[in-house]
């Protein structure tokens, strides 16, 4: 039997119906309504295509969206002004700057200089540290949403062992720490592991996060397995793949997120609930 389909699409639109609903019921009872910061600095053609998708998200629950599109020649001390600006505005709950950001511009201190109250993306620091220690938190928008997949499936996380490939700031490492959260076994494996084969056999659950078109072959999955797909790798053609083989793995593992329509919608609708979040914090 093949795998089930994980329909990210679905999940996700029937979380932004609740978030619709909520911002609707804020409003009858006087409630502020949420308003999510979106920063774009330069033209970077993909980065462009996802905050407008972000964007129209945002109208479509009923947040209200703040656009910020800024040059690329846009300057370290423009770009932290407008951070202060918007950490001050108290009708905006999140922050959003879409990285990549241009060379020119230290993306660490742009980060580290947002409100963490309003760090939707759950980028700063002090929201990852409040992860490490199990504290509540704005957690990181893809990993959060893939825990939020999981959880649309008959998969109970605790006791398995879980293998992430890929060990990035913003979904790898995150990701480890939501699925130990949740009581997996879990191994981070990365391009110096040995024998990645054998450790992705292990895997009961396996997220792959390396954004390397069909890096995992489908033969290396353990049968019965879910697998969650974070690669959202632009084809010439314009198609995307993710990283894991995408046929072959179908038919050894029990679920599967497909690409596209597994993770990436998962990933938008989490800002959402992380700026609902963010504004029931700030104003209540
Ligand atoms: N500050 C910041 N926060 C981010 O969360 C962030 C970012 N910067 N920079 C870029 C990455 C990428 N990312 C995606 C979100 C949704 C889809 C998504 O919705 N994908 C659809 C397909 C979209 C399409 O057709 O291109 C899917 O997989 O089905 C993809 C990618 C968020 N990112
Ligand atoms: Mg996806």
């Amino acid at each position: 039997m093949p795998a089930r389909i994980i329909d990210g699409k679905a999940i996700a639109a029937d979380i932004r119906d609740q978030i619709q609903t909520a911002v609707s019921e804020r409003r009858e009872h006087g409630q502020s309504t949420p308003g999510l910061a979106v920063v774009l600095v330069g033209d970077n053609a993909a980065s462009s295509v996802y905050v407008r998708m972000k964007r129209r998200d945002c109208e479509q629950v009923g947040f209200v969206s703040q656009d910020y599109d800024l040059p690329a020649t846009t300057t370290q001390a423009e770009l932290m002004a407008l951070i202060d600006e918007l950490n001050a505005n108290p009708a905006t709950h999140g922050i959003l700057v879409q990285l990549p950001l241009p060379e020119s511009i230290d993306a660490q201190a742009v980060i580290e200089r947002i409100d963490p109250a309003k760090d939707v993306d759950g980028f700063h620091p002090q929201n990852v540290g409040r992860l490490v220690l199990r504290l509540p938190g704005l957690r990181s928008c893809t990993p959060h949403g893939v825990m939020t997949l999981l959880q649309h499936t008959d998969v109970d996380p605790v006791g398995a062992h879980a293998v992430v490939v890929g060990q990035s700031n913003i979904v790898g490492r995150p990701m480890a720490l939501e699925l130990l959260n949740a009581r997996c076994t879990v191994t981070v494996c990365h391009s110096r592991t040995r024998d990645l084969r054998d450790q992705v056999a292990q895997a009961d659950i396996l997220v792959a996060a390396v954004g390397w078109t069909g890096f995992i072959p489908g033969e290396w999955i353990k049968p019965g397995a879910t697998v969650i797909d974070v690669g959202i790798n632009r084809q010439p053609d314009g198609r995307l793949l993710g990283d894991v083989e995408p046929a072959t793995a179908m038919a050894r593992a029990a679920w599967m997120t497909p690409v596209p329509g597994g993770v990436g919608p998962l990933t938008r609708a989490t800002l959402l609930e992380n700026t609902l979040a963010a504004t029931r914090q700030l104003d209540g």
